[in-house]
């Protein structure tokens, strides 16, 4: 299928798209790597009738160490993160997980801001985000406000960020002696996981387990009372409501839920230790 008719327009600073997105509205949709919105369109699940791109904006495309933290523009690739030092060195966990992300051409073109404002839970940066505890920086018409990773993802693809707003950049703490895993289940190696597992010492976030990009409470509280990972894994389907498809049925994944949890858990511990 192809798109629905629409105006483009090419945004060339952070200021310029913030007053189209005042001008346009609802009417209006942002566009950074296109990797998920442009199928949507295509689908005419997503009708805009002006795209704003911000894609051109290289000012939102850095990885920077500032003191204890590191500092990720909204717009930086998939590709990059992967490949970043800094990343692979202070928070391995992101690096790793980006890496994993589609093929190359997904790889080259995503960004870590359209990844986290798409909101779907079964993509893998929301969750890596939930578990390093990140903060989203978003910028609107009365300046910038910080949103805990945790208060981002509200719901079935939808999240906190305003209607008039830009995710402009991603903070995470440096984190190279905690303990870290990324699971990822998929069918083949360039498929959306059928169930994913990021950890980053204690805080567990499950990849398509429910509605929304989702923490692991349960698998948590257990690792705080001092169980095992074998004994907290047993929790990680707790509140979950999984995808019930003829692919992959609810039951079997929080059965995998649980398999992956575990083996995240004891590689952290290994990787911690
Ligand atoms: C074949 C294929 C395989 C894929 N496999 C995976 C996978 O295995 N794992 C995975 O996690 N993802 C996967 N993806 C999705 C991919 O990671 C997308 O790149 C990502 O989800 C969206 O990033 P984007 O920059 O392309 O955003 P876009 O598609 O441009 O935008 C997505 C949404 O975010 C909004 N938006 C974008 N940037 C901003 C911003 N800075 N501020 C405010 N709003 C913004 C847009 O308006 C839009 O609503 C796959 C995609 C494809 C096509």
């Amino acid at each position: 299928m192809i798109p629905a008719a629409f105006t483009y327009k090419k945004a060339g600073s952070v200021e310029e798209a913030l007053g189209l997105l005042a001008e346009h509205g609802d009417d209006a949709k942002l566009l950074a790597g296109g990797h998920s919105l442009l199928p949507l369109m295509k689908l005419r699940l997503a009708v805009p009738e002006v795209l704003i791109d911000v894609g051109g904006l290289r000012e939102l495309s850095y990885v920077r160490e500032d003191g204890d933290q590191i500092r990720i523009g909204a717009l930086t690739r998939h590709h990059d993160l992967e490949h970043s030092e800094l990343l692979q060195r202070e928070v391995p966990l992101l690096a790793h997980a980006a890496g994993t992300i589609g093929d190359p051409q997904v790889r080259h073109r995503g960004t870590i801001g359209g990844s986290l404002v798409h909101g779907d839970p079964a993509s893998d940066l929301p969750a890596v985000a939930l578990a390093l505890d990140a903060v989203l920086v978003a910028q609107g018409p009365s300046g910038t406000r910080e949103i805990p990773a945790t208060e981002f993802f509200t719901d079935f693809f939808e999240t906190a960020l305003g209607e008039d707003e830009l995710l402009v950049e991603i903070r995470v703490a440096k984190n190279p002696a905690q303990g870290w895993d990324f699971q990822k289940f998929t069918k083949r190696a360039i498929d959306w996981a059928v169930v994913g597992v990021a950890v980053a010492g204690q805080r567990v976030a499950l990849v398509n387990m429910g509605p929304a990009p989702m923490r692991a409470r349960g698998v948590e509280e257990a690792l705080a009372s001092g169980a095992s990972p074998a004994e907290a894994a047993e929790r990680a389907a707790e509140d979950t409501s999984p995808p019930d498809q003829a692919s992959a049925s609810a039951t079997y994944r929080k059965h995998l839920a649980k398999v992956l949890v575990r083996r995240a858990l004891e590689n952290a511990a290994a990787r911690r230790a």
